[in-house]
């Protein structure tokens, strides 16, 4: 048994810039690494993601939050793939919110899609991802207009995986890799353990002070000062998120220094975290982000991620170009199954990479 270190907490905020990356410049790899490096964290803009698709999106996640909660429990707990409610993860972490996640495995959802159709033949022609989603959509909407559901969640699914592709393409880029393609093959491979998640923050009545107001700053006391915590602190075990908001605040990152900032919601654009996976392919030159979510607005609050990830048996460890003898490997090989696991056993905010270090204290 190996022990995880404690998660560092704070309680202090404060507003500072967050790294805003244009994809269409031409120093692009070198920005993301370095702001990979300083803080696990950016902002894309330029991105190339059609706002239809964003909006499609938005419009049928907003759709599935408002129906009462016998029809959203129609879509399965969450344990793993359902829709929840407060309960986050297996181990007693809970926040103030609702979520649907799901999966992006087409063979997974493939599966699944033969007791829920009530035509499995139709799901079998054509592109089998685009089909597969459709069958879990389809088990969401019943007699609903299941068809634009279907075709909005694939849609932003595909346009944001191929951003999350194009984003670990520049990295591989700016880290000088020899085979630049070798972390977003990973979330490209067919049998990529990839989530899609909805989370949904309802608004919060004596929260009036809270809202986010485009036009001023963060004061530090308006985040800091409120309690209600939506999604607590944790990093993503995947490699890399891809997260995106309505126009209602609520994410905080946690920077190097400890300390909380604010993220400005931004509907138009999307934000990139560094996830563990990413961490230890890198050696741990890139961090994986700390950050959370706070649900104090008056208005609600939806966000949407993709979570991009290897295969079950794939395996992790440092890239032979992140290891020196300055910089010797700080993780032993794992399969992403492993760190998985290790997610799913731990607290939400628990540090388990630790687990998976070359120097862990193995306890018998
Ligand atoms: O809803 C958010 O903005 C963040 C949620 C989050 O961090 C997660 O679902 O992993
Ligand atoms: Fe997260």
């Amino acid at each position: 048994m190996v022990v995880p270190t404690p998660a560092v907490r704070t309680k202090k905020t404060r507003a500072v810039g967050i790294p805003t990356i244009d994809l269409s410049s031409l120093n692009r790899s070198e920005l993301i690494v370095k702001a990979c490096e300083q803080y696990g964290f950016f902002k894309v803009i330029n991105h190339g993601v059609p706002r239809e698709i964003v909006m499609g999106m938005e419009e049928e996640g907003q759709d599935f939050f408002s129906r009462p909660p016998i029809e959203k429990q129609k879509a399965g707990p969450a344990t793993p793939f359902g829709y929840g409610c407060k309960n986050i993860g297996f181990n007693g972490d809970s926040g103030e919110l609702e979520y649907l996640l799901l999966h992006t495995d087409p063979v997974s959802i493939f599966e699944r899609s033969k007791s829920i159709s009530r035509d499995p033949a139709k799901f079998r022609k054509g592109h089998l991802a685009r089909l597969l989603s459709y069958a879990q959509i389809l088990s969401l909407n019943q007699n609903q207009n299941h068809k634009m559901a279907s075709c909005a969640a694939n849609d932003y699914i595909e346009a944001v995986k191929d951003l999350a592709c194009e984003i670990l393409e520049l990295v591989g880029e700016g880290l000088w890799l020899e085979d630049k393609t070798i972390l977003s093959g990973l979330i490209r491979d067919f049998q990529s353990d990839s989530f899609f998640r909805l989370n949904h923050y309802p608004q919060f009545k004596d929260g009036k002070n809270n809202v986010w107001d485009p036009h001023h700053k963060f004061q530090s006391s308006t985040v800091g000062d409120s309690k209600r915590v939506g999604f607590g602190e944790h990093s993503d075990p995947q490699i890399l998120t891809i997260l995106r908001s309505n126009d209602v605040g609520g994410l905080q990152v946690c920077t190097n220094d400890g300390l909380w900032m604010p993220v400005p919601p931004d509907p138009s654009d999307f934000y990139v975290l560094v996830g563990d996976a990413l961490q230890a392919f890198t050696n741990g030159r890139f961090s994986s982000v700390r950050h959370r979510a706070m649900a104090n607005s008056a208005k609600p609050r939806l966000s949407m991620m993709y979570f991009g990830a290897p295969p079950v048996d794939s395996w992790i460890s440092p890239l032979p170009e992140m290891i020196s003898p300055l910089k010797p490997c700080l993780y032993r090989p794992f399969t992403w199954g492993e760190l998985k696991k290790a997610a799913y056993s731990l607290r939400l905010s628990d540090c388990r990479l630790d687990l998976f270090k070359s120097t862990a204290t193995h306890l018998e």
